[in-house]
Order: structure tokens, then sequence, then C-alpha cells
């Protein structure tokens, strides 16, 4: 008599369970399709690639493995460690004969023929020219050239090459001091300085690439490091530059407020250098041109002001190679007001016109110290100039 009633009871709670375990998994299936279409959502905004392969509604929902569901966890910033400084040349070197440099290849072509016609000579001052060696020097060059082809009578390849390589060897005068000052010093009082760089050019030049490159070269060479954000005019310049510094661990001094005086924050970088006994504080400087004689005052002002705690050490011009003798221009008038030191000559992989070296160095008597070779962050080597001739030869 009371065994249908607890039968029914049994077959309720059966069917209860079941349906309410059938309805659980429904649930679970639901979010977990949902958070699937989340998580492709957010995906999109960096791989369009998973946006597109995000599974369709249809798709069966028991086959998407959890742990594929789990949003990922942000990576630690991780410092970088910048490649080594000894021999970077070498490495860029292929940069440089990809560039097209007329100095290479078509001049040995020219110099290798059987017997030198004034054609030839003209073609190959032509060569010269174009690569922006300037006329002064080509006819060095020239008339060095065509005394020892004709004295030594050089015909084959391997020894024209080596009289070419001579002669572009002593026209980018090797004897020039190209060493980057960046030991700190002690004042007489004790106080720990800095060696401050400033890097000034005009703007689009590369400069602050320049500040965030070196800045990892003297890491890599054991350097501590301050960055200073002194181009206040540009308002994603300082950002750019805190980027650069974080990569490899190094304090980048700004300014909070868009258009502050760029002495203040140079001065304040400086500051933070001498109080933290730090090696080096580097300098990235507004982009002034040449011929708005207010923005050079201001440079002027930055190397004042700054000196109150340490001088600069080196002041940097960075030049765009692309840009041959316009550069050249603007060079004089950045060695008159800022004391220049030594030349940054950036994008020498996009140009053929990699002569605009002699000419700067002629022009300023300022050696170049560095050349940018690509936008990579290790693309930036100490000039050497062995290795410069040897990379635009080929
Ligand atoms: N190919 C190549 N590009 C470079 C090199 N150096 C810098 N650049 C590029 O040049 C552009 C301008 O660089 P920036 O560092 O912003 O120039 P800037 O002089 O600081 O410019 P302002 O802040 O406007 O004065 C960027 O796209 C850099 O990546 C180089 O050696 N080779």
């Amino acid at each position: 008599m009371n065994e249908l009633p607890w039968i029914e009871i049994i077959s309720a709670v059966v069917v209860l369970a079941g349906g309410g375990g059938l309805a659980g998994v429904l649930v679970a299936r639901r979010r977990r399709r949902t958070e699937d279409q989340g998580d492709a959502s957010s995906a999109a905004g960096t791989t369009t690639a998973s946006s597109a392969t995000a599974e369709p509604d249809t798709a069966e929902p028991a086959t998407v493995e959890p742990a594929t569901a789990e949003p990922a966890a942000p990576a630690a910033p991780v410092l970088e460690r910048p490649a080594p400084t000894a021999g970077r040349l070498v490495r860029l070197r292929d940069r440089l004969a990809r560039s097209g440099s007329p100095l290479g290849a078509r001049l040995l072509s020219v110099l290798s023929r059987d017997s030198l016609t004034e054609d030839d000579w003209d073609e190959i001052e032509e060569e010269l020219l174009l690569a922006d060696v300037g006329a002064g020097p080509t006819t060095e060059l020239l008339d060095a050239l065509r005394t020892k082809v004709r004295v030594l009578g050089v015909r084959e390849p391997a020894a024209v090459r080596d009289l070419l390589r001579a002669e572009l060897v002593t026209l980018l005068q090797p004897e020039l001091d190209r060493t980057l000052r960046t030991e700190p010093r002690t004042a007489e009082d004790g106080t720990h300085l800095p060696a401050v760089t400033l890097v000034v050019g005009v703007n689009g030049t590369g400069k602050t690439t320049t500040v965030g490159k070196l800045a990892r070269v003297l890491v890599a060479d054991g350097r501590s490091v301050v960055l200073g954000a002194a181009d206040t005019f540009r308002a994603a310049a300082a950002d750019q530059l805190t980027t650069w510094g974080n990569r490899v661990g190094v304090e980048t001094v700004r300014s909070d407020r868009e258009g502050a005086d760029p002495a203040s924050v140079a001065f304040e970088a400086v500051a933070r250098g001498r109080d933290e006994k730090t090696d080096v504080v580097l300098v990235d400087t507004a982009g002034r041109l040449q011929n708005k004689a207010g923005l050079m005052d201001e440079l002027g002002k930055i190397v004042r002001v700054s000196s109150k705690v340490a001088a600069p050490s080196e002041v940097l011009l960075v030049l765009d190679a692309t840009t041959g003798q316009n550069g050249l221009s603007q060079a004089r008038v950045f060695a008159e007001v800022a004391g220049v030191t030594g030349i940054v000559l950036t994008k020498l992989d996009g140009t053929a016109k990699g002569g605009i070296v002699v000419q700067v160095q002629r022009e300023l008597g300022v050696p170049v110290k560095l050349i940018g070779l690509g936008e990579g962050p290790d693309d930036l080597a100490p000039f050497d100039v062995e290795e410069f001739v040897d990379g635009i030869l080929g």
C-alpha cells in the first residue's frame, strides 16, 4: 500500500535531479559560450586572426577546453638586455652595404677597368659628389687615387680596393677622438657630478630615438643613467622617452605640464643624477629650426641652467643623413650656439649619402661619434672609421 507513493516520490526526485542536472549543464555551457565570445572580442584588439576564427554559436561547447577560455594574465614587466656595444657596427654592416652606397660597389667596378679614361675618372667624381662627399674632399680623393694608380700601375681588383679603402679612411679623419665622455666627476667639495649629455638638433632627425638608444648603449656598458625629457614642446616626446627608459630600467625626469620650461626640466634631471650618484644624465631637447632665434636662445638657457649643477660633458648634434647639404647648414648653427662636441648621424640605413660624414667633420671640426642604422632599439653604433669604410665597400 505504501510502496506506490514512495516509488512516485523516488521517481519525482530522479526526474527533478536529472532535469536540474541537465538545466545545470545548459547554464554552464551557455556561460562557457559567453566566456568564449568575450575572449574572442577582447582578443580582437590585438589579433584580428583570433576574432575571425572565434567559434560560431552553433559550435559544440563541450569540445571547448576550459583552459583556453581563461583570460591571459598580464605579463610582468621584464627588463630588456640591450645588445653589447662592442662589434655593433660589424653586426650592422650589411645595412650600409644594402643602403646602395655608390662609394662601394660602383666605385670599385669603375676603378677595376683595364685602363682608366678621363670619362672613368669623371664617373668616379660624380659618384662621390652624389654620395655627398663634398667638392673639396672629392678632389682630394681623386688626386690621390689618380697618382697612386698611375705610379703604382695597380690594376688587380684587390689592389685597387686596398688603395680606395686607404684613401677613404684618410678622408674620414681616423685620428679624431670619438670617445663619449660619460665618466662622472667629483667636485672639489666632494659632490658627485654626473656626466651630462645634451642631445640637440632639428625636429624629426631622431633625437628622442637616439637618446633612448644611447641609454641602452650605456646600460649595456654597465653605466647608470637618468633621462631628462626637456623636449616639452612636443607632447608625446616625454612619453616616448619614458617608454625607452622603462624598457631598460632607467628613470626619466619629466614635467607634468606641457610647454614647461625645458631648462628647469634639464636642471631637475641633472640634479637627480647628482643626488642619486648616477654616471650619466642624458637630456633630450626640443627640435629647433636654426632660423628661430628665440628657440636657439632657449637652448643656450638649457646649457646655462643645467650647468649650475654640472656642465655638459657632451653636446651631441643629431643629423639626419638623408637631408644632405641642408643638414650641414643646420649643423653650423647648432655648433655655434650649443658648442657641439659630437655628431650622431642617423638614418644611414636609408641613404646612399653616407659621404656626408666627411663633410660634417670637415666643416665643423667635430667628429661623428655615433651612427644610426635603423629603427630597432639597438640600431645605434659607435662610429669606427675602418669598419664604416669596410661596410660601404661591401
Ligand atoms: N631608418 C631609421 N630611422 C630612424 C633612425 N633614427 C631615428 N629614426 C626614425 O626617425 C623618426 C623620428 O625620430 P624621433 O626620435 O621622434 O625624432 P626627434 O628628432 O626626437 O623629433 P622631435 O621630437 O619632433 O624633435 C622615428 O620614426 C624614428 O624611428 C635610423 O637610424 N634609421
